[in-house]
């Protein structure tokens, strides 16, 4: 029997590093490694450095892998020197200390007006900044700490930062990216496919010679690893390379449930949402993924579960044993602040307590509805940009909650189908390697693994309760 092709994928997330290696024919998986991120909305990029070591070293090492893709959490800004050191901790997708540069970035680009900014924002790059573009980092830079802003000789992503690394080269002008993450950046215009450097320069105060990664093709070689025949494929953000992972068609919606919380769909054209709901990034593919993200998911079940003082299956069990709307508890779930909507310094809130509401099994209840009834609202911003939802599927570290599976349908009134629980943006970014090897005109078609489609009685009171709530929360918050 001949030795299979073996491909990797790495996911570079919020909360750890994931190695998958498959065989690049049949897509079955061969090995998988993992290693945990530091905690916090700053990391200095040599812990990602650090895990990817431990998590290819638990997979068993790339020597005898053809080609490998990184993908990893979007947005996060990576200032590099001159010599290509790294001058300051990334910040993450997840900090929002540029919110206020985000408001000023919008009013600037409308010459003081908040809606004409927006509406100019939608039509440059397909979204309208909040804080966690890399613009609007990039703009915290220039003000808080000019001193490193002036050093700044070249911004990349998580994942364009770690390919570079792969490869060896202390070479700026070596740097690339993919089309999917430069279109989170917020000065990338995924239409026309091009930078938009009036935006960067705007952002940073400074001209045109910051060195940006050059953006390849969705199959296109990036070189190869450092000391190996190892060919390195152009990655992807990790919701690219999710929807890479899972197969996702048009008519596709996915709900990511890892730190974030992720609505996403693809779609053949571009989506240009002024009022920020949705942001219209590009897929891995060359085609357009619009999103809605949320800045809290599976840690809101993660927090209720430590205040509960049990573990997820515990959660899951004290959440199935509540009746749909939790009693009259309604839990706004912005315990990190939240981006959809942009409210990034609300904090959640817990609204309907009374003596007989305030049981355990309401409590883990109201958590995982109002994690879900946040993308329920995320998913109908997306539908009002046109698209149209064939089937909802689930997936992320919080799709393994029983709780979750069987909330969801509920919640949307919609079946759910859950894939088998894999590493989708890992497996997405293995696919991507493959399709590097292969060179065809699509990436290529693996046998996809089995899911299961989940039922409820549609519950529509609990998202029309949440959303009212969540109206009044947002109007505590806004100006
Ligand atoms: N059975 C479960 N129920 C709910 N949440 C879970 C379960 N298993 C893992 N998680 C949560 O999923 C998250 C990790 O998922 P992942 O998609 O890898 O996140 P990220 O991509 O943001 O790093 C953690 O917050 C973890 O606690
Ligand atoms: O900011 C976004 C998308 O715009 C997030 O989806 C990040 O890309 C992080 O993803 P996770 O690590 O939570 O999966």
């Amino acid at each position: 029997m001949s030795t299979p092709t073996l491909v990797a994928g790495i996911d570079s997330s919020t909360q750890s590093c994931k190695v998958v290696v498959r065989d690049a024919g049949t897509g079955a998986l061969v090995r998988f490694g993992q290693a945990p991120h530091p905690d916090g909305t700053e990391v200095d990029p040599a812990a990602w450095w650090d895990a990817l070591q431990v998590a290819i070293g638990t997979a068993g090492g790339l020597d005898d892998v053809a080609a490998v893709s990184v993908g990893g959490q979007q947005h996060g800004m990576v200032a590099l020197d001159a010599d290509g050191r790294v001058i300051r901790p990334a910040l993450l997708w997840n900090d929002t200390r540029s919110a206020q540069a985000a408001a000023d970035l919008v009013v600037e680009l409308g010459e003081g007006d908040t809606e004409a900014g927006r509406r100019a924002w939608a039509a440059a790059i397909g979204s309208v900044p909040v804080a966690s573009f890399t613009v609007t980092k990039l703009r915290w830079l220039a003000e808080h700490e000019p001193e490193n802003a002036a050093r700044v000789a070249a911004v990349a992503l998580p994942h364009d930062w770690l390919t570079w690394k792969l490869s060896g080269s202390q070479d700026l002008a070596d740097l690339v990216t993919d089309r999917s993450d430069a279109s989170g950046t917020g000065y990338f215009d995924p239409t026309a496919n091009t930078y938009r450097r009036d935006l960067l320069t705007r952002a940073l105060g400074r001209d045109g010679d910051i060195v940006l990664p050059r953006v390849l093709g969705p199959a296109e070689r990036a070189g190869t690893v450092q000391g190996l025949a190892t060919v390195l494929g152009p990655g992807a953000g990790d919701n690219a390379g999710a929807a890479l992972g899972v197969g996702m068609r048009a008519g596709d919606v996915t709900f990511s449930l890892g730190t974030s919380g992720v609505v996403s769909a693809v779609a053949n054209g571009p989506v240009n949402d002024p009022t920020g709901l949705v942001t219209g990034f590009a897929d891995a593919t060359g085609r357009f993924l619009p999103m809605a993200t949320t800045l809290n998911a599976s840690r809101v079940l993660d927090a209720t579960a430590a205040l509960l003082g049990v573990d997820h299956s515990g959660l899951s069990e004290l959440a199935l044993a509540a009746e749909p709307g939790a009693g009259g508890l309604v839990h706004v779930p912005y315990l990190d602040g939240e981006r959809t909507p942009n409210l990034p310094t609300a904090t959640g809130s817990l609204h309907g307590m009374t003596r007989s509401s305030m049981t355990r099994e309401n409590l883990a209840r109201a958590a995982v509805e109002g994690m879900l009834c946040g993308l329920a609202a995320g998913m109908q911003a997306v539908q009002e940009q046109g698209v149209k939802v064939r089937r909802v599927r689930i997936i992320g570290g919080a799709a393994r909650s029983a709780a979750v599976r069987q909330v969801a349908p509920a919640v949307l009134g919609l079946p759910v189908e859950v894939p088998q629980v894999s590493e989708y943006v890992a497996d997405g970014a293995c696919r991507q390697a493959a399709w590097v090897l292969d060179g065809g005109a699509e990436a290529p078609s693996w046998e996809t693994g089995s899911s299961q489609t989940y039922e409820a009685e549609p519950a529509p009171a609990v998202l029309e309760r949440y959303l009212e709530v969540a109206g009044r929360v947002a109007a505590e918050h806004t100006d």
